[in-house]
């Protein structure tokens, strides 16, 4: 036993040893970092050569390398922090060909800006907007490339401003992120030392922590503002205040975190969509969303989802909202699997033209891969 224990001490490299063997890894790391970089370079240069207005953010492709090296990951490190990584280096690589701006439901703090980040990675010029419709318009006006809105929360469910601008916009969904979302209650150093009389936060994580609140604060006024980030900048102001908010809060504010994870469910996760100009060719996996069109008929909405199920089509989301057109006049959000180019969604779209439900493709995008 003594004798494998040397064998081990022998073979262990001393601290010093083991820091130059990472110094001489970080240096091909370095190299090769570089080296894709100038390829990423030259695919710009490709890409221009082809067409002179080309589009340089490919998500489909970003998508597949991703997939790729998480299939080619053996570890230590898991596959999605792997993922992560690579998702960085792109992000500065994309930067190199074109930086990327994108707006979202700001100011700093909230989490759309943590989607716009983990979609878009570090290098991405991030637009903080004040409202959903604002990250639309800027969008369509082309003052930013792309935008990042909420779609669904698995708790409180949609979020029917977003629908609703879909009805109206020319937009084109090109993405989406999975958050999962923690609520704490933050406010300044110390507040828990005096009563606490107000909360403020977003309708959303005030609805996702009901239940908390009403056990530990029955008495607190709950405020509801424009944002989470909103209401840890009232926070930090108020003395008997707090506000419910992502931790990613706290990087922008003098203020603490006084309770984590105070959300009713443990698994409370935001759907977001990236939204932009351009179409996005298919990844192997992808979504589609479909904007239909229903009249308030028997057998309407049989309709609308027979083809769909008759080409073996994954329905993921179903979702009415008033046309707010005339009333009792609906229009439907259908969330499929598959890209409208692939065939047996491309056939299914092909039998309602002509008939009577108006089918809009509103973008079809890779799959969440992260
Ligand atoms: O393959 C491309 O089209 C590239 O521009 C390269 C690259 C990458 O770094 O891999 C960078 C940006 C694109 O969004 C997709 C991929």
């Amino acid at each position: 036993m003594n004798e494998s224990k040397d064998l081990d001490q022998q073979n262990a490299l001393s601290l010093d040893a083991l820091r130059k063997r990472i110094n001489a890894v970080d240096s091909e790391l370095l190299s090769l970092i570089s080296e894709r970089a100038q390829l990423a370079q030259r695919v710009a240069e490709a890409k221009l050569a082809e067409d002179p207005d080309t589009v340089f953010y490919r998500p489909e492709r970003e998508a597949q390398v991703m997939r790729r090296i998480m299939a080619l990951n053996e570890g230590p490190l898991s596959d999605e922090e792997m993922a992560r990584l690579f998702r960085e280096i792109m992000s500065s690589c994309l930067a190199l060909e074109q930086p990327i701006s994108v707006a979202y439901l700001g100011p700093n703090g909230t989490y759309s800006q943590q989607a716009t980040l983990k979609h878009f990675g570090g290098a991405v010029e991030g637009v903080p907007v004040a409202t959903i419709p604002d990250v639309f318009r800027q969008v369509e006006a082309g003052q930013v490339a792309y935008g990042v809105v909420p779609v669904e929360n698995s708790t409180e469910g949609a979020i029917n401003q977003t629908f609703d601008m879909f009805v109206s916009s020319n937009v084109r969904v090109c993405g989406e992120i999975f958050l999962p979302i923690h609520n704490n209650l933050i406010g300044r150093r110390g507040a828990l030392d005096e009563p606490i009389e107000r909360i403020y936060s977003h309708s959303q994580p005030l609805a996702q922590c009901r239940g908390w609140l009403a056990v530990h604060y029955p008495q607190a006024e709950l405020i509801a503002v424009s944002s989470n980030a909103e209401a840890v900048r009232l926070a930090e102001q108020d003395k008997n205040g707090a506000a419910i908010a992502g931790s990613h809060a706290t990087h922008y504010f003098d203020v603490d975190i006084l309770v984590r994870n105070i959300e009713d469910l443990a698994s409370n996760v935001t759907h977001f969509l990236v939204i932009g100009r351009e179409p996005v060719g298919p990844s192997g996996d992808d979504r589609t969303l479909l904007l239909a069109s229903v009249h308030n008929q028997p057998g309407a909405l049989e309709r609308l989802l027979e083809p769909l199920s008759r080409h073996g089509i994954d329905i993921t989301h179903l979702e009415s909202r008033p046309s707010r057109v005339q009333p009792w006049h609906y229009v439907f959000f259908v969330e499929v699997k598959g890209h409208c180019e692939d065939g047996p969604l491309a056939q299914a779209l092909e039998e309602y033209e002509g008939s009577m439900i108006d089918v809009r493709v509103l973008g079809s995008w890779p799959a969440a891969v992260i």
